[in-house]
C-alpha cells in the first residue's frame, strides 16, 4: 500500500481519533459504484486486489504462472486467480508481454477502461499520452483509472493525433497485446472525427478538409448540400497554414513548431532502461507530431451559409462527421487587431503551457475546453489565449464579482490599454474606445431575453445598446469561464447571439449532477486538456490540503425534534443548527486562528450563517450584503490581522481569489453536489503560503451524525476522492471540552436555541437559500435573501411555550454584528492605511 502522508507537527488535525479506516460514509459510497475507487489509504490489499479482478477478470492460471507475473498489480491478479473462478472473462488471449513490468497499462477488453500503474518506469510518458485520448476517472496515488470513450477519442483527434498514433502508443504502453475489439472501436470512432473542420475565414464560414473525398461525402447529403453557398462541384484549394511562426506569449514555445520540453519529473535517470528512454522519445515525438507531421500541404473547402451554421454542425454530427472548429486568426485581415501582450513578468507555468499548446498546436485556435484544478490559474490561461489571438475578446463569467476579477487580472498580467476593456453588468455598461477590445460580462446578462407581450425587449435602453453592439460584430475569441455551470439553453442562446471565431471553455470540474455535460462537447468543442490535481499540488502550484469530515452528534433535544419532523427543510435546518456542530465550528475557528490561519466558514443556509457568525462575532457575506460592505469585508479579511474568519454563503463558492485563506470549514452545503465540494476546496488551494515548508491547508466538513447530512457528505466527496484526496473522519475534537466560553454547554442554552430556531422557522424568518451574487448587484441593498411572499413577520403570534413548553423563557440574542463594527470605522481606517502603503510601494517601484 502507498505510504501515508505524514502531517508535520504543526499541521496535524486536531482529532483525538482519526478513524481513517472506519467504514465511513466516504468510503461506503465509493464502494457502491463499480467505477469508483476507495481512497487508497483506506483500501486493504484484498479490496484492491478484488477490485482489479472484478474490473478486468482474472488471467488464466497457467498464463499467469507461465509468465511468472511478478510486478505488484500482476501479483494481485495472480493471488486471486483461484478465488475468482466465477469471473467469466477470458484473458487467455491476452498474454502478458515479456517486459510487461516496464509497461504501465492494463487495458480492459470488456469496458475499455484503462488502469495505469503510477509506479511503473514509463508512467510519466504514458500519463501524458493517456490524458489526450481517455477520460480520467480516478487518480489516487498508486493507481490511476481512465476510460476510453468516443468523446475522448474525438478530443484526441482534434488535438492532432491520428488513429495510428493512438493504437501504436497504446500498444506500446500496454502490458498485454491490445484487444482487437478495442482497436476496432478506436478505428470506428476516429475514422471520421476531425476530418472536416468549420472555419471562419474573412467573415465567411467554410467547411474545410485536407481530403477532398471527405467534402464530397458531406455534399452527397442533401441537407448539407442545401447549406452550401455555391452549387459548383469545385472546392476552394489553399495551402495549409505554415507552422512555426506562432508564438504563445509568456511561454518558451512557439506552438505548432517545437513542443514544450519534457515536464518536470519526466527526465530520465541515466540508469533507467531503454524502455523508459524509448517512451520518452516516443512521447516527445508524439507531441511534436501533433502539430508537424500530420499537417497536410493543402486544404480544400466549400463555403456554407452563415445563418445555417448550427444546422450544418448538427447534420455533420448526425452523419458521423462532426466538425471541429478552428480559427485561422493569423490570416484574419478583416477584424481589427487588439494591442495586447503579456507583461514580461508573467511566467506561464508548464501545465498552462501544455494546455495552451493543445489549443494553438497547429497554428490556429481550436475551440474546446481546458480543465485545470481550482486555483491553478485558468484566468491566466484565458488571458494568454487572448494575447495570442490578438483580436476582439468576449469573456463570460458566472457573476459580477468574477467580471471585476477578470478585468483586474487582464490589467495585472497584460499591457492592454484599460480603455480597451469594457465591463457589461447590471451596474456597468461600458464600451471600449477603439475599433476592438475586450468585453467582460455574465452569462445572465448575455442570455437576457425578457420581452413584453408585443415581443419588445423589456430591459433598459443602455442594456439593449450594449447587447446590440455585441451581436453586431465578430469576436476573435469567446472565453467561457466556469463553463460547466451554464445551462445548455443559456449556452445555446449565447453561442447563437455571439459570433465568435474560437471558443475556449474553462473549468475545474467537468461535472454536472444532471449529466448534461456532454452538451458542452457539442456547443463548445472537445476537452483539450485536463491537469492532474495531485501532480500540481506536489509541484507547489496548488496547496496541499488535509481534508476531514467531522462527525457532530446531535444533542438529544435537537435530535428528538429532527426525528419528529416530516418536512425536509425543517430537518435540514435542525441538523445545520445542531449545537454540537456550532461548538465544533467554534473550536476549529479558534484552533486555526491561533495557528495563524485565515478561515472561511461556508454555509449555504443563510439563517445558520448569520446566527453562527453573529454569535461568534465574525464578519459574514451573503447574497443580500451590499456591494460596498462586501468589498470592505473582503479587504479586511485579506489585510487586517484582527479579521481572521469570514462566514460566506454559496455566493463565494466560485471564482473568489483569496490567497490568504488557508482553512475552510463547511457547516452547510448543497445536498450531494460534488462540484460545490470541489469549488469550495478551490478557495484554499491558491493559498499564498503553499510553498512554506510543511504547509498544509485544511478543509473540514462538519456533519451532524445520524442525519441525512452523512449521506450527502459522502456523495459530495466522490469527485475529490477520485482526484486523490483523502477524507479523514474525526469523531472527537481533542480539547473541545476545555475551550473557554464554549457555547451551548448547558441544557438551558440548547433549548433556547432550539426554541429560537422553531419560532423563526414558523414566522418565516429563516432564509435557507441564497441568491446569486451577480443578481444581487441588480438589486443593491439588503434585498438579496428576500422574504417569501405572504410571509408572516409578526412574531407575537408565536409564543415560546407553543414550541418548547418553557413558557417563561425569553431568548435573548447576545450577538454582535461584526459587519456593523467594521462599517463604523475601524475596518475602514485600517484598509485606508494598507492602501496608502501599497500606493507608496508602487510609486517606489516605479521610481526604480
Ligand atoms: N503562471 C502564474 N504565475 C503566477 N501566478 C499565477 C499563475 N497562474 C495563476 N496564478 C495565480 O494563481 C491564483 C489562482 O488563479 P485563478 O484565480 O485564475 O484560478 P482559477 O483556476 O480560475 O481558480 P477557480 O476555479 O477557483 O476560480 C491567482 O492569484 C493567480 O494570479
Amino acid at each position: 500500500m502507498p505510504p501515508k502522508r505524514k502531517a508535520s507537527d504543526g499541521a496535524s488535525l486536531p482529532s483525538k481519533r482519526i478513524a481513517s479506516g472506519l467504514a465511513t460514509p466516504a468510503s461506503a459510497s465509493n464502494l457502491s459504484s463499480d467505477d469508483d475507487y476507495d481512497e487508497d489509504e483506506n483500501m486493504s490489499e484484498d479490496d484492491a486486489d478484488m477490485r482489479l479482478v472484478q474490473k478486468f477478470g482474472a488471467p488464466k492460471r497457467d498464463t499467469a504462472k507461465k509468465l511468472g507475473m511478478n510486478d505488484p498489480v500482476s501479483t494481485l491478479f495472480r493471488k486471486r486467480v483461484e478465488n475468482v473462478g466465477h469471473v467469466s472473462t477470458d484473458f487467455g488471449n491476452l498474454d502478458l508481454k515479456p517486459d510487461h513490468a516496464e509497461r504501465p497499462l492494463w487495458i480492459s477488453p470488456i469496458d475499455r477502461s484503462v488502469i495505469m500503474e503510477s509506479f511503473a518506469p514509463t508512467f510519466k510518458e504514458a500519463e501524458r499520452f493517456l490524458i489526450n485520448i481517455a477520460e480520467p476517472q480516478s487518480r489516487v496515488s498508486r493507481i490511476h483509472e481512465y476510460t476510453i470513450t468516443t468523446n475522448s477519442l474525438y478530443a484526441a483527434v482534434s488535438v492532432g493525433l491520428t488513429v495510428n498514433d493512438i493504437i501504436s502508443r497504446l500498444e506500446f504502453f500496454s502490458k498485454t497485446p491490445l484487444p482487437a475489439d478495442l482497436k476496432d472501436f478506436i478505428i470506428d470512432s476516429t475514422k471520421s472525427y476531425g476530418r472536416a473542420r468549420l472555419v471562419l475565414k474573412q467573415n465567411k464560414f467554410w467547411v474545410e478538409s485536407s481530403d477532398p473525398v471527405v467534402l464530397q461525402t458531406l455534399l452527397r447529403d442533401p441537407e448539407i448540400r442545401q447549406y452550401r453557398v455555391s452549387d459548383t462541384d469545385d472546392f476552394t484549394v489553399e495551402s495549409a497554414p505554415t507552422m512555426g511562426s506562432l508564438y504563445i506569449p509568456g511561454t518558451k514555445m512557439a506552438a505548432g513548431a517545437k513542443q514544450v520540453a519534457p515536464q518536470q519529473g519526466a527526465q530520465q535517470d541515466e540508469n533507467e532502461g531503454d524502455m523508459a528512454r524509448g517512451a520518452e522519445d516516443m512521447t516527445a515525438t508524439l507531441l511534436n507530431e501533433d502539430d508537424e507531421d500530420d499537417q497536410p500541404d493543402q486544404v480544400h473547402a466549400f463555403e456554407v451559409l452563415p445563418e445555417s451554421i448550427q444546422q450544418v454542425r448538427e447534420r455533420c454530427k448526425a452523419i458521423e462527421y462532426p466538425l471541429t472548429e478552428e480559427y485561422d486568426f493569423r490570416n484574419d485581415f478583416v477584424n481589427a487587431n487588439l494591442e495586447i501582450d503579456l507583461k514580461p513578468a508573467a511566467q506561464i507555468r508548464p501545465y498552462q503551457e501544455q494546455a495552451l499548446s493543445k489549443m494553438f498546436g497547429n497554428g490556429r485556435a481550436r475551440s474546446g475546453i481546458i480543465v485545470l484544478p481550482c486555483g491553478a490559474g485558468k484566468t491566466l490561461v484565458g488571458i494568454t489565449a487572448a494575447c495570442t489571438v490578438k483580436k476582439g475578446v468576449i469573456v463570460l463569467c458566472t457573476s459580477a464579482m468574477s467580471v471585476n476579477q477578470w478585468r483586474d487580472e487582464f490589467l495585472r498580467w497584460s499591457n492592454v490599454n484599460p480603455n480597451d476593456i469594457a465591463v457589461f453588468t447590471a451596474e456597468h455598461k461600458d464600451q471600449f474606445s477603439g475599433n476592438t477590445g475586450i468585453i467582460i460580462s455574465t452569462y445572465n446578462m448575455m442570455a437576457m431575453n425578457r420581452m413584453d407581450k408585443n415581443g419588445k425587449p423589456t430591459y433598459a435602453h443602455d442594456t439593449k445598446k450594449v447587447l446590440d453592439f455585441i451581436q453586431s460584430r465578430e469576436w476573435g475569441l469567446m472565453i467561457l469561464d466556469e463553463v460547466h455551470v451554464a445551462p445548455a439553453d443559456t449556452f445555446k442562446r449565447v453561442t447563437y447571439k455571439v459570433k465568435a471565431h474560437a471558443k475556449l471553455g474553462l473549468t475545474a470540474t467537468l461535472l454536472r449532477e444532471d449529466d448534461k455535460i456532454d452538451h458542452l462537447n457539442f456547443l463548445i468543442g472537445p476537452k483539450l486538456y485536463e491537469a492532474n490535481w495531485q501532480e500540481l499540488s506536489e509541484q507547489g502550484h496548488i496547496a496541499r490540503v488535509q481534508c476531514a469530515e467531522v462527525w457532530c452528534p446531535m444533542t438529544p433535544e435537537f435530535y428528538d425534534k429532527y426525528l419528529d419532523q416530516k418536512e425536509v427543510n425543517m430537518k435540514n435546518l435542525l441538523s445545520t443548527m445542531n449545537p454540537r456542530k456550532f461548538q465544533a465550528a467554534q473550536f476549529l475557528i479558534e484552533y486555526h486562528e491561533k495557528r495563524g490561519d485565515k478561515v472561511i466558514v461556508f454555509s449555504d443556509n443563510v439563517y445558520a450563517l448569520e446566527r453562527f457568525a453573529q454569535k461568534l462575532g465574525k464578519v459574514f457575506i451573503y447574497g443580500g450584503t451590499p456591494q460596498a460592505e462586501r468589498q470592505q469585508i473582503l479587504e479586511n479579511f485579506r489585510y487586517n490581522p484582527s479579521i481572521n474568519t469570514m462566514f460566506l454563503s454559496k455566493i463565494g463558492d466560485t471564482s473568489l481569489d483569496l490567497p490568504e485563506a488557508t482553512c475552510l470549514i463547511q457547516i452547510s452545503s448543497h445536498y450531494g453536489s460534488r462540484r460545490q465540494e470541489a469549488q469550495r476546496l478551490g478557495r484554499i488551494l491558491r493559498a499564498k503560503r503553499r510553498n512554506d515548508e510543511g504547509f498544509n491547508a485544511f478543509f473540514y466538513s462538519l456533519v451532524s451524525k445520524d442525519t441525512q447530512e452523512m449521506f450527502y457528505s459522502s456523495k459530495r466527496q466522490a469527485f475529490l476522492v477520485d482526484q486523490g484526496y483523502a477524507f479523514k473522519v474525526i469523531t472527537h475534537l481533542q480539547g473541545i471540552d476545555q475551550l473557554p466560553n464554549l457555547a451551548f454547554t448547558t441544557l438551558k442554552d440548547r433549548v433556547e436555541l432550539l426554541t429560537k430556531v422553531l419560532i423563526d422557522k414558523q414566522s418565516d424568518e429563516v432564509n435557507e437559500g441564497d441568491i446569486d451574487w451577480g443578481t444581487v448587484r441588480d438589486h443593491p441593498g439588503r434585498g438579496g435573501a428576500k422574504k417569501k411572499k405572504g410571509a408572516r413577520y409578526d412574531r407575537s403570534g408565536a409564543t415560546l411555550s407553543e414550541f418548547s413548553g418553557g413558557a417563561n423563557m425569553a431568548y435573548q440574542e447576545q450577538n454582535k454584528n461584526r459587519n456593523k463594527e467594521l462599517k463604523k470605522g475601524a475596518g475602514n481606517a485600517f484598509i485606508r492605511k494598507v492602501k496608502r502603503q501599497q500606493q507608496k510601494k508602487r510609486e517606489a517601484n516605479r521610481d526604480l
